[in-house]
């Protein structure tokens, strides 16, 4: 039975689906043809547009295909949460997007212009917070502002409003080893929030904090999201934070890594501040979730 049978005929695959060989997979269904899909991809003048990115590290003398024939455009607004086994090239695809890493196919737009290296257009937020130990949590946000000749005054403003939105105005004199995990990774992400980049890439930005934190923080990233209505690329390993969080599901599979669907997220499209318990009681999540897990590991 394909996904859409599944949950009762419900519309819910419709973010356009660049599967394998370019086919839709099993199970998804876009409301758009591949024929606008092609057309919306191709518009590199807004949004950040990847085409035909592929990826092969070299090893001695072997050559091997992390990444083939990654096609997607990530949109202002889009949670795009990406998913797949270990291996199917993830992080690789993140890097390439950051510009750490240069594809060996294929190019990067980011509003018409290549990307090619990294730059303040792209943020990323990692799985260690990575803040510099000997500055308090203000000036770690404050950091990208003075590299970038932000004046003080306008800088001073923006770390304010960073530290209010992430809840951490009371901390702001506080050195990173006296926070949380929790508050370290707040500030990390206000940290790259606070230089305005056109896209914010998460690895697994949460998987190191224990499960009530990473609760609250998935609640706090979510509010964010939709504050700042940036767009933000977010690995997980964990499937019920995938659906919690996404606006739009990537799977990926590897060997060479490829993206196999890609879709709307039916559980938050029309209200992405639903409460993760309602989200969590709702059919379509079991059903959404067992589809996921199978796409994960069916490969
Ligand atoms: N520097 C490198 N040199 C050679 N091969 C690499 C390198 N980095 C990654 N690879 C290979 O590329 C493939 C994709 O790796 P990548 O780390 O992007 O996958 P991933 O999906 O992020 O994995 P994980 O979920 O375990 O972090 C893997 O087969 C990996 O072994």
């Amino acid at each position: 039975m394909i996904l859409e049978e599944q949950l009762g005929g419900q519309e819910i695959l419709n973010a356009g689906v660049y599967g394998e060989n370019g086919q839709t997979s099993e199970g998804a269904t876009s409301a758009r043809d591949a024929s606008s899909d092609s057309e919306a991809l191709t518009d590199r003048r807004h949004g950040i547009v990847l085409e035909g990115i592929g990826l092969s590290y070299r090893g001695g003398k072997v050559l091997k295909q992390a990444l083939d024939d990654i096609n997607m455009k990530l949109e202002p607004g889009e949670l795009v949460v990406v998913l797949g086994p270990s291996g199917c090239g993830k992080t690789s695809l993140l890097n390439i997007i950051a510009g750490y890493l240069r594809p060996t196919r294929g190019m990067i737009t980011i509003n018409g212009q290549r990307h090619t290296a990294p730059d303040s257009d792209v943020g990323v937020v990692f799985q260690q917070a990575n803040l510099f130990p000997w500055l308090s949590l203000a000036r770690n946000i404050e950091f990208g502002l003075r590299m970038k000749g932000m004046p003080k005054a306008r800088r001073k403003e923006r770390v304010a409003y960073f530290l209010e939105m992430m809840g951490l105005t009371s901390s702001a004199g506080m050195l990173p080893h006296q926070l949380s995990g929790g508050m370290k990774q707040r500030a990390a992400i206000a940290r790259t929030l606070a230089t305005e980049p056109e896209i914010v890439l998460l690895d697994e930005p949460f998987s190191a904090l224990d499960a009530l934190t990473r609760e609250n923080m998935q609640a706090h990233l979510r509010q964010i999201w939709s504050r700042t209505g940036k767009c933000m690329f977010f690995i997980t390993h964990d499937v019920d934070e995938a659906l919690l969080l996404a606006s739009r599901l990537v799977v990926m599979h590897p060997g060479p890594g490829r993206i196999v669907e890609d879709f709307a997220n039916p559980l938050t499209t029309g209200d992405t501040q639903r409460p993760f318990s309602e989200i969590r009681a709702s059919q379509e999540y079991t059903v959404l979730r067992q589809f996921l897990v199978s796409r994960i590991g069916g490969h």
